[in-house]
């Protein structure tokens, strides 16, 4: 009980932001049209089991004029029905879209906000899989809170609308067994009632391990489908390894489970349907079975007998309605759990980017990037790199050594500002243009002047501008080929990617240009090559490299080292790192 209310605490929290967003009215608008339509259907149920009895009675009565306007009647409400149900589900499938075109852009904005979706990485699986959550939740979230919500509203209007209609029957066919009416008042309101939550019961004793067992299967299914994402991912590896034998058999490991499960599913349905089938073909005869002795004691009309049966069904379908949404009631727990998850991760994320105990990357200084009291700690709490008092000059080129894991991308990352962990502070003169330049440059698919241009918008530059660039990086082939789709980082080799990497350097012209390795799949004269192109054209940039090479030497005026120092490592000069 607790959990469902905590649940429902929960529905309420990530759902109603759209209800007081600027597409507020559209939403309430549609929200209210829907429930509207649903009581008016509720109405229409009320007025379609009143006709029953005047129905029933012509027939029995052999009445031609009143069955005649009885089926007109029938036929005037059948037609207000069907047109309340389509509209019902147009509306609702509109407010639907609507809704989670808000959530999802809502959610787009709040995960890409100045790196949370790099910092959420960071914290672990906390909120793993985002692109889960914004397609499959958001789309399972809104459909179910809907249906759920509404589909709760109408029964419990249904059910009190019913039940007074039942309770006025029980009063005119008293329950009549032996030769004597039973005065039981209501003894049909309590016949569905006790019907409905013994069938309620049963259900879910024989069903509740489906709960379990449904969301086993959405794990297994994931885990399956992701080891077949990192096969696409890594295939060239698999092929070079001729993994490709032992990728079979894991991947058909895992989709074993799901057979398994299946199979566990399968016997549970088949329990539950045999259940459900039962109950519902008993919920047929139950009502006649009622009020029958009523019925053959003359107590009441055909008419009284059928419109009780219909007022017994729609009260006990209202009740059963946890019967039906049982699986849902699971699935959408699940799914409200996980987008909790994920809007905490962004909470989270957006903190590890404000508390007070981080590093601060603050405006100030005027050229120079100056490193204060700095200390980089990895997410657990261990400290990893000591810099204090060390300035990134304006002008010069700096190049950064240190031994593997030393900690000098997690440097880039920290001056980049989406490094949190650790303290002091990082001045970056205001409005100055940092570029970082990873090994492995990111190129989103699209045409290639797109992936070349990035971050910058598709036609920042001129065509000619960047065929001219292509050109000077050793890549001039690549110039016919800009409007051309493509996944640039599947189709281009590393050394190709890292020269198209220097090319978009050279069009945005940054002020400041790290370089993470950025020319290591390149031979040595080619990286010479670049580098002086770099030169050359950028004369006024700060250049910061990361590498390995002693033949970089040449291009940078000034080495600094991250050198072990107790437990981590400190940034300092190389001569000093080589006194010391
Ligand atoms: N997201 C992370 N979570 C935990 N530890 C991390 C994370 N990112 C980096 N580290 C750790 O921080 C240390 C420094 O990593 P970093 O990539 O900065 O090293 P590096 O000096 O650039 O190494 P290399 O020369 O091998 O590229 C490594 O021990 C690495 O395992």
């Amino acid at each position: 009980m607790k959990n469902l209310r905590s649940t429902l605490a929960t529905v309420w929290r990530i759902a109603i932001p759209y209800f007081r967003s600027e597409d507020k009215w559209a939403g309430r608008g549609l929200l209210a049209a829907v429930i509207a339509i649903e009581l008016a259907i509720v109405g229409i149920n009320v007025l379609i089991n009143q006709w029953n009895s005047r129905f029933y009675n012509a027939l029995q009565e052999r009445n031609w004029d009143s069955f005649v306007s009885e089926i007109i009647y029938f036929s005037v409400l059948a037609a207000a029905f069907i047109l309340l149900a389509v509209y019902q589900l147009y509306l609702n499938q509109w407010l639907q879209i609507r809704w989670r075109r808000w959530m999802t852009a809502h959610y787009l904005a709040d995960w890409l906000h100045e790196a949370n979706h790099y910092r959420m990485q960071l914290q672990g699986d906390a909120a793993d899989n985002p692109d889960q959550r914004m397609t499959e939740d958001v789309k399972l979230f809104v459909d179910r809170t809907l249906n759920i919500g509404v589909g709760l509203l109408s029964s419990i209007v249904t059910i009190a609308s019913f039940v007074t209609i039942l309770w006025g029957l029980s009063n005119a066919a008293p329950l009549h067994m032996f030769g004597q009416d039973i005065a039981i008042p209501g003894y049909l309101v309590w016949g569905a009632l006790i019907y409905s939550v013994l069938g309620t019961i049963l259900t879910h004793l024989i069903g509740w391990p489906l709960v379990g067992i449904d969301f086993r299967q959405q794990q297994y299914e994931a885990d399956f489908r992701f080891n077949l994402v990192r096969v696409r991912e890594n295939s060239e590896q698999i092929a070079l390894l001729n993994g490709e034998a032992a990728e079979r058999e894991r991947l058909l490991v895992r989709f074993g489970r799901v057979v398994e499960n299946w199979l566990a599913i399968m016997s549970r349905t088949k329990k539950v349907t045999a259940f459900t089938a039962s109950y519902n073909q008993a919920s047929v005869i139950f009502p006649y079975v009622l009020v029958a002795p009523a019925y053959f004691a003359q107590k009441i009309q055909l008419g009284g007998m059928m419109q009780t049966a219909s007022a017994f069904s729609n009260v006990q379908g209202a009740l059963s309605f946890f019967i039906t949404i049982y699986r849902q009631l699971a699935e959408w727990q699940a799914v409200v759990n996980r987008l909790d998850g994920f809007e905490a991760g962004i909470v989270a994320a957006g903190e590890l980017a404000t508390r007070k105990e981080r590093i601060h990357v603050v405006n100030a200084g005027d050229g120079a990037i100056d490193l204060k009291d700095l200390t980089l700690r990895l997410p657990n709490g261990t400290p990893l790199v000591n810099a204090d008092g060390f300035s990134l000059r304006r002008g010069e080129r700096t190049l950064l050594t240190g031994p593997s894991g030393s900690g000098k991308s997690t440097l880039f990352r920290a001056i980049a500002g989406i490094w949190p962990f650790g303290s002091g502070s990082i001045a970056v003169p205001a409005g100055a243009t940092l570029m970082m330049l990873p090994q492995r440059p990111y190129f989103p698919t699209g045409t290639l002047q797109a992936a070349i241009e990035y971050p910058a918008k598709e036609g920042a530059f001129t065509p000619a501008q960047i065929s001219q660039t292509l050109e000077l990086v050793g890549l001039p082939k690549l110039a016919s080929q800009l409007d051309e789709h493509g996944h640039w980082n599947r189709t281009l080799s590393l050394g190709e990617q890292q020269r198209l990497g220097l090319a978009r350097a050279l069009l945005h012209v940054p002020q400041y240009l790290f370089l993470d390795e950025a020319t290591a799949s390149l031979d040595e004269p080619s990286e010479a090559a670049l580098y002086r192109l770099l030169e050359a054209k950028l004369p006024a940039t700060t250049i910061i490299s990361i590498g390995h090479r002693s033949t970089l030497d040449a291009f940078h005026d000034r080495n600094v080292v991250l050198a072990r120092a107790g437990d981590g490592f400190a940034l300092q000069d190389s001569k000093s790192a080589a006194a010391s």
